[in-house]
């Protein structure tokens, strides 16, 4: 069995709020992160993933329950967990007013590094994320992109077992996304264990070993993108657009032949089906009868996206429609 570099346990997180009542952001969340995997830690904005992220990160204390990091209680010995662990935050956390290879050493400092082994590691990060060139120049000028290399770059300073990276990539453009996504794989394969939050499906369904889906605090699902696709009551779906759409279409969309569950989706009907080569002539001849116009036709297998929905917004709808 491969060894478990992070364990939770009933973790828990409430909030004090002005009425008294404590508001839970995390309802006892209980999962295991392998050595050497990238896990994706999925869920809708407000679902808990940021809270999770800092208690697992010691920037913020649970309620109750408990966390490990390669079999050591993190909650009895949050220093020693601090040594296993890098984090790169949501937000530009660097010292803007220090150069980059400062911010790199000061880091280093920290964490007990020898001055002579700090420089060395200094020099190979900023070489492997292209910062060489500008290692003396405040952070202040740097841009978006440089910064976010640069604080990667200072998460590994120390070399963690594991890196937390809340959003990596939120703001980046699609080209940047890959350079930062190939970097992240290079890490990976050297043996560091990589936990993610993202808001982007693609990411995690083509990169995690295994996700987890987080809603309303609770945990929803977890598993290999495969796995949580086999949640799913069907394996494709045809998404219509239609022009004036009415909820009505929904009712009589589930009456087609095959399909199982009809959804709508920011203005786009989704037919579930199991049929690998539906109907499309029964459907196609139904929005004929609907006297609308038919603005878009696609079928698609599910993804996590569609799994995503499924396990999160419309979880109710579809369930209330077996
Ligand atoms: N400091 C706080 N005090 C009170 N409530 C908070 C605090 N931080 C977060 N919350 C609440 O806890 C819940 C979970 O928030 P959290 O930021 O962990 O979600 P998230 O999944 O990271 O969302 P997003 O994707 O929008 O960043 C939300 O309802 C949020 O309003």
């Amino acid at each position: 069995m491969a060894e478990v570099i992070l364990r939770t346990e009933n973790l828990k997180k409430a909030y004090a709020t002005k009425s008294g009542k404590p508001h839970e952001a995390v309802k006892g969340i209980t999962m295991d992160v392998k050595k050497g995997e990238i896990f994706g830690f999925l869920g809708p904005n407000g679902a808990g993933k940021s809270t999770t992220i800092n208690m697992l990160t010691t920037q913020l204390i649970s309620t109750s329950g408990d966390i490990y990091i390669d079999g050591e209680s993190l909650v009895d010995n949050p220093a020693k967990a601090r040594q296993k662990i890098g984090v790169v935050a949501q937000h530009n956390n660097l010292d803007r007013g220090l150069t980059a290879r400062e911010n790199l050493i000061y880091h280093a400092m920290y964490f007990g590094i020898d001055k002579d082994v700090a420089n060395k590691r200094a020099d190979d990060l900023l070489e492997k994320f292209g910062l060489t060139d500008r290692q003396h120049d405040y952070v202040k000028t740097y841009s978006g992109g440089m910064a976010q290399r640069l604080k990667i770059a200072r998460a590994i300073m120390h070399e963690p077992e594991i890196i937390f990276l809340d959003e990596p990539t939120t703001g980046l453009d699609p080209a940047y996304r890959e350079i930062l996504w190939n970097q992240m794989l290079e890490l990976n394969k050297e043996g560091t264990t990589i936990f993610l939050t993202t808001h982007y499906m693609e990411e995690p369904e083509q990169l995690c070993d295994r996700v987890a889906i987080v809603d309303k605090g609770e945990m929803q699902a977890i598993g290999t993108v495969d796995e949580l696709k086999a949640m799913m009551p069907t394996n494709n779906i045809v998404y219509l657009r239609l022009k004036d759409m009415k909820e009505a279409y929904t009712e009589q969309a589930k009456e087609l032949p095959g399909i199982d569950d009809v959804t709508i989706q920011d203005g786009v009907l989704q037919l579930y089906t199991s049929e690998k080569h539906p109907d499309l002539n029964a459907i196609l001849n139904w929005v004929n009868e609907l006297g609308t116009t038919l603005e878009d036709i696609r079928l698609s297998q599910v993804s996590l996206n569609d799994v995503f929905i499924y396990l999160t917004e419309d979880k109710k709808e579809m369930k209330g429609a077996e």
